[in-house]
């Protein structure tokens, strides 16, 4: 069976598209930002005056988390993962997220592939991911709801 799947408890996408999709065996993650629930974003700060404080690895690993959330969702999780892309808005940030990146994977993980890109859907986002994990149909929990 092939479906979408909106996790609940996590933040909703800000769009007409589900946090996942399944199709066979392979679960597909749309972007994910560091966003929480409530709308804020993990590692991302304004204070009175507008200035910002952004920190890329704070960003990196809640995105990372929330992707694990999501896949736990999906009956899997991190070590499912087969191919990752990431989206920086400035490659300035390759170091640190690539840093926080590393605590989680290694060269026995996913494929990666890594761009700059000149804008993400917030201001105060400078990282997105998305991935593809493989999810045997047979290990799904049933905690997911589809759409
Ligand atoms: O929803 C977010 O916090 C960031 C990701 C958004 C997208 O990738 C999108 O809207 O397509």
């Amino acid at each position: 069976m092939d479906d979408a799947i909106l996790v609940e408890g996590k933040a909703r996408p800000r769009g007409r598209f589900p946090h996942l999709r399944r199709a066979g065996d392979l679960v597909f993650v749309s972007g994910t930002s560091s966003r929480r629930p409530d709308g804020t974003f993990a590692g991302a700060s304004a204070d009175a005056m507008g200035v910002t404080d952004l920190d890329i690895r704070e960003q990196t690993r809640a995105v990372v988390e929330n992707i694990r959330d999501l896949l736990e969702a999906a009956g899997g999780g991190l070590s499912d993962v087969v191919s990752v892309t990431t989206y920086l808005v400035s490659m300035n940030d390759f170091g640190g997220y690539n840093e926080v990146y590393g605590e989680y994977f290694d060269e026995t993980g996913p494929a990666r592939t890594t761009v700059a890109v000149h804008q993400l859907p917030h201001p105060h986002l400078l990282i997105e991911i998305s991935c593809v994990a493989h999810i045997p149909q047979a290990t799904r929990t049933g905690k997911e709801g589809g759409t």
